[in-house]
């Protein structure tokens, strides 16, 4: 059975990151509201130095490249709803979480982006996930600067409070 909120809504965090802002950020969201958490991984990783995964993303969100992902995805059937999260990557989502939302039918469910990035905030991404989300009900995502996720617990439950969605 899945975690459920007072609110008696299931809630999916599910969430991509290369160098952990947006896990800890997913974390924070997750215990904010009870969800279960989902780890979108890309089967092939990306490397982990700077220009080379610069140079890759740039590539790849240039041509609208959508990575294979491993392992199973989750049922969003059995959600109500999903919160999505990605690093800010060249101004979108990584070409992962673009995997992850092209992957289902999203009639009927309510997306909440979130987002870690350093300066862009949300860029196109809210943008960018509405046209991969169609039928969905897209809140107005929340954008944390990397260098400050560990100190957004306040912005996260805040952000929570006003969805009616804390446990
Ligand atoms: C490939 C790549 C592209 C990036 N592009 C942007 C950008 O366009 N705007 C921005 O504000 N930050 C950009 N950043 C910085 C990341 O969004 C930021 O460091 C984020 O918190 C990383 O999250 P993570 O630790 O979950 O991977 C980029 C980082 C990488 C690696």
């Amino acid at each position: 059975m899945q975690a459920q909120t007072a609110s008696g809504k299931k809630v999916l965090v599910a969430y991509f990151s290369h160098s952990g802002n947006t896990r800890e950020m997913a974390r924070q969201i997750a215990e904010a509201t009870n969800g279960d958490l989902f780890e979108i991984v890309p089967q092939s990783a990306y490397p982990a130095q700077y220009d080379a995964v610069m140079a890759q993303a740039k590539r790849e969100i240039g041509r609208g490249y959508r990575p294979a992902l491993k392992g199973r995805l989750p049922d969003i059937g059995a959600y109500d709803v999903i919160f999505v999260g990605s690093p800010c990557w060249w101004g979108t989502v990584a070409p992962p979480v673009a995997t992850f939302l092209a992957a289902y039918d999203w009639s009927g469910k309510t997306v909440a982006p979130f987002m870690t990035h350093g300066g862009s905030r949300m860029g196109r991404s809210e943008e960018d996930i509405g046209k991969l989300c169609h039928g969905a009900t897209l809140l107005g995502g929340l954008p944390v600067r990397g260098s400050a996720v560990k100190g957004s617990l306040d912005a996260v439950g805040k952000w929570i409070g006003g969805m009616n969605l804390s446990k």
